[in-house]
């Protein structure tokens, strides 16, 4: 992939996740630099991956090719106005990873020219298992588009939407969805621990009891879920059982409204921020 200098706006969970998956990637640190008020999350990416930290974010985006904007939705306008000031953004490639700005947002703060490609990742990308979604409006060439996907397929896979609204899909599917993971994780952790085992016994249990099912998935690419989840499923046995108390408290109608809550926020976070 071509190395281009890579300037981080915003130094937290994601931006993080992202700057230590590139580095575990070959990603040379000494073209990324990463900016942030504090020194509390960017001093310690520069001491582990040796990237350089910096609470300039004018300089960091004037020297750099690449400025990914990483800060929440609710400052990003605050942060590209101050950009816009004194950065000249022609020749420059910008790409957004905050859920609910849009592209037409980012003309308005930075200019109608704007070179913008929209990123939805989520944070196993600091474990080279990410999975990003990426939106870029017609104008963007081809060369910046491999770029994204190179950048991004460097801390794991991507996938390319046709249309914006696509990245509120991905959100709901894939930039969230580590939580709701989480959720069923601790859930199943803290009933584990109830019926006696250790934390961290009831830890290993779940955690290698899921990291287990995601291997299978991926170990099975042609067969469908419903058949790996049959397999598990005796008949007249302990997983049918179980799994009756989820579809009978309406588990997949439950996921769906979930899903959809992600969907509508981003919907309300386009018309605030
Ligand atoms: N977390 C996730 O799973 C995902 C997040 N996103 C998107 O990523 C973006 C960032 O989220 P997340 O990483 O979770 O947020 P965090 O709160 O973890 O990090 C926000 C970062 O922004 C920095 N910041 C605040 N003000 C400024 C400023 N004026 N200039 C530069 N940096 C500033 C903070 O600085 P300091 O370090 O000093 O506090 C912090 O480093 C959001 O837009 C979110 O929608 C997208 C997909 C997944
Ligand atoms: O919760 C959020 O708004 C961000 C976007 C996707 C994951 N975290």
């Amino acid at each position: 992939m071509q190395h281009r200098k890579l300037c981080f706006i915003g130094a937290g969970n994601m931006a993080g996740a992202i700057i230590s998956g590139l580095i575990e990637s070959g990603y040379p640190a000494n073209l990324i630099s990463v900016c942030a008020p504090s020194g509390k999350n960017r001093d310690p990416l520069a001491e582990k991956y040796g990237v350089k930290s910096s609470d300039d974010n004018i300089g960091c985006a004037k020297e750099a090719d690449v400025v990914v904007l990483a800060v929440k939705p609710q400052l990003m306008a605050d942060v590209c106005k101050t950009l816009q000031k004194d950065v000249d953004f022609s020749g420059k490639l910008v790409l957004s990873i905050a859920a609910g700005v849009k592209v037409a947002r980012f003309k308005e703060l930075l200019g109608d020219n704007l070179n913008i490609v929209r990123i939805m990742p989520n944070t196993p990308s600091l474990v080279g298992q990410g999975m990003s979604g990426l939106y870029a409006p017609e104008e963007v060439g081809q060369q910046d588009r491999d770029y994204t996907s190179d950048l991004m397929t460097a801390v794991g896979k991507v996938c390319w939407v046709d249309s914006e609204d696509g990245i509120n899909h991905v959100i709901a599917a894939a930039g969230s969805a580590p939580a709701y993971f989480f959720l069923f994780m601790e859930a199943m952790q803290a009933e584990a621990e109830r019926l006696g085992f250790s934390t961290d016994t009831a830890r290993m249990l779940v955690e290698q009891a899921a990291s287990g099912a995601s291997a299978l998935v991926a170990a099975s690419p042609d067969t469908p879920l419903s058949t790996l989840r049959e397999n598990v499923t005796s008949k007249g046995g302990t997983t049918f059982e179980a799994l009756k108390v989820f579809t009978d408290q309406k588990l997949p109608e439950i996921v769906s409204q979930a899903m959809q809550a992600a969907i509508k926020r981003a919907q309300e976070m386009e018309k605030l921020f």
